[in-house]
């Protein structure tokens, strides 16, 4: 991909204005590129760059194949003449069969080469497109609908095949083979061309007009296919929840609303489309009939023989094919620009700077230190603070609790530490290094993370086991599914560790679901392990044996878990309490029970209501 839409964010440690700035500074969550957006048949000729010698090929096979075209009439003209001269027509004849089985053959190929590149082209965008997206801050997919980003990657980047062939190259060999014709029709008769020429100059000031209509029928038309792919995810990634509310037929009006709209605006296009073409066409049928005219009247003063009558009518029949590939160049531009609209809107959304994959820290590394330091935060502009300068000290090893009221901010807490979101001031420091200083993967890779919902990914858990330690050895997973306690669950499975867990793993039951997600973070060896709700679905014994697990990671790594059972709380060697974005406390339980209102209020209800009956409590 090109520098567009690559430009701020994309960039680690370099201004809006390109000036050097230390990776600290980097920009909030502000769009990646605020500079106008370069025009669509420059981004175009950058998708094709890397394939412009099979462009040129595509199109020089083209241009060869309406010369053989062109070379016809002037064969058939020599046919005429032998044929009042009397004269042999066997030569003109084979010639004519020569040129026809070359237009034919050559046409067949050139249009296989421009097919090729175009998909090819198509590939480009969609690997620049997706390589993109991955790269996406977390704050620019919380503003974005997922479905209406992969309609950009599917169906847009679908539109730019039929532009690279029609517009890219037609312009070029339809427009070349329009003025050689041209050319030949002067040769033959100067007058008749001025008169073509008329024609065709009016068809182009009307098609003129009607093209801005293409460009914005299909861009809505794609917005909808957009809105379409939104809608459907929305349903699909939550269908248990729309039957069981049955709110099927709402959702499925939604969907249709947005399908019916595409078709609307599709249809406007096509029309739009077909008057341009037909206008091409009919200025094609109306310049024969003046040619006839005025040709048979130039015959009847003896002006022009007949034979340069039927070279010049064949020309204009000639003419037909370039012009409409000129005007289908035209109109697939306006389609292909809509279409380009949407994937540079996509790549100017906020992305993390490209960096190599880190390695991870391997078995013997030591474990990491944690500070907040007067960290105050706010997901965006126009939303509150979430955090209200919170601070907090995590020595290396041991595990220590975030406990507190829904919504105040521990969450959070997690996010800024994997830098998901940065913080509008103060600082969070990993080995007193503060972590925008760090290179995100290497960060990352220092840090394994159970997200509150225990993700878990389509594909076998083969597949999510090794998400995040793709390299890690047999022996490594068989210890992470004897710890997590999923030697059980493989066993049982008919594929083992092979079986497909469905999407979002829904095979899997919930407590499932989260020890797959630990034996994930766990096989990644981290130096700091974030919990956050991690075993709130496991059983009493699965839960106590997960506890032990974490136990004996935090004797060797630093633990920070968010956590509403007493059990894993009263067994954390210190517990930070947060309050509406504020840390309150921190301190041990039985410290806390003692010297903080909150916490002694939600170990006496909160905990205890969730703890299980074999909890420590
Ligand atoms: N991506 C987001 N965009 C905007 N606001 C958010 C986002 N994530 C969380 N919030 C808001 O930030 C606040 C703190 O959320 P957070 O998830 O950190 O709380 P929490 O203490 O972990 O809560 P819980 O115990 O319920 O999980 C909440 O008011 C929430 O609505």
């Amino acid at each position: 991909m090109t520098s567009r839409g690559q430009s701020v964010a994309d960039r680690p440690g370099s201004g809006p204005d390109g000036a050097e700035r230390p990776a600290h500074e980097e920009p909030r969550a502000e769009p990646a590129g605020e500079a106008e957006a370069p025009p669509a048949w420059r981004v175009l000729l950058g998708y094709a760059r890397p394939y412009r010698a099979a462009l040129v090929a595509g199109g020089l096979l083209s241009l060869v194949t309406g010369a053989t075209g062109l070379a016809l009439p002037l064969v058939a003209r020599q046919l005429i003449e032998n044929l009042s001269r009397d004269e042999s027509i066997t030569g003109a004849l084979l010639l004519m069969s020569g040129l026809v089985l070359a237009n034919a053959a050559l046409g067949a190929l050139g249009g296989y080469v421009l097919q090729r590149t175009a998909e090819s082209v198509v590939l480009g965008a969609r690997r620049a497109l997706s390589s993109f997206l991955l790269r996406l801050r977390i704050s620019s997919v919380d503003r974005s609908e997922p479905g209406d980003l992969m309609a950009r990657i599917t169906s847009d980047t679908t539109l730019l095949r039929s532009v690279t062939t029609d517009s890219l190259v037609g312009l070029g060999t339809g427009g070349l083979t329009l003025v050689a014709t041209l050319v030949m029709m002067g040769v033959v008769d100067l007058p008749l061309l001025g008169v073509t020429l008329g024609v065709v100059v009016l068809a182009g000031v009307v098609i003129g007009v009607i093209v801005p209509h293409i460009n914005r029928a299909t861009k809505r038309a794609q917005e909808s296919v957009g809105l379409m792919g939104a809608s459907l995810e929305r349903v699909l990634g939550a269908l248990r929840t729309v039957k069981a509310s049955g709110a099927e037929h709402r959702e499925e009006t939604a969907v249709h609303a947005a399908a019916e709209a595409s078709w609307r605006e599709s249809v406007r296009a096509a029309k739009w489309s077909a008057l341009a073409g037909n206008t091409a066409g009919l200025a094609m049928q109306l310049a024969f009939i003046t040619v006839l005219g005025f040709g048979g009247a130039r015959v009847a003063t003896g002006s022009i023989d007949v034979g340069t009558l039927v070279a010049f009518l064949l020309y204009v029949f000639y003419l037909m094919a370039p012009l409409q590939q000129v005007v289908a160049a035209v109109t697939r531009y306006q389609a292909g620009a809509a279409a380009i609209a949407r994937i540079q809107e996509a790549e100017r959304l906020p992305v993390e700077p490209a960096h190599a994959p880190a390695a991870l820290p391997g078995p013997d590394a030591a474990p990491a230190s944690l500070e907040f330091d007067d960290v105050r935060f706010r997901y965006a502009e126009d939303l509150p603070p979430v955090h209200h300068g919170v601070g907090f000290t995590v020595p290396p090893r041991g595990m220590t609790a975030f406990v507190g009221p829904s919504g105040a901010g521990k969450t959070t807490v997690f996010s800024l530490v994997e830098r998901f979101y940065e913080p509008d001031s103060g600082r969070i420091l990993l080995d007193g290094k503060d972590v925008r200083d760090w290179e995100i993967p290497q960060l990352r890779a220092a840090i394994g993370y159970v997200e509150q919902d225990s993700p878990v990914l389509s594909g076998s858990l083969r597949e999510n086991l090794l998400l995040g330690a793709p390299d890690a050895g047999e022996d490594a997973l068989a210890e992470v599914l004897r710890t997590t306690r999923l030697e059980d669950l493989i066993g049982r499975l008919p594929e083992g560790l092979d079986t497909l867990v469905g999407h979002r793993g829904t095979k899997l039951s919930g407590g499932e679901r989260q020890r797959v997600a630990i034996a994930r973070a766990l096989l990644r060896r981290p130096r700091l392990l974030l919990l956050d709700e991690a075993t709130s679905q496991l059983d009493a014994v699965n839960e106590s044996a997960l506890r032990d697990t974490v136990a004996e990671v935090a004797s060797r790594t630093t633990v920070l878990v968010v956590a509403h059972r007493l059990s894993t709380v009263t067994a954390a060697d210190r517990i930070v309490v947060m309050d509406a974005g504020r840390v309150r406390a921190v301190g041990s339980h039985s410290d806390l029970v003692a010297a903080d209102p909150l916490y002694a209020e939600l170990a006496a209800t909160q905990f205890l209501a969730a703890a299980d009956p074999s909890g420590a409590a």
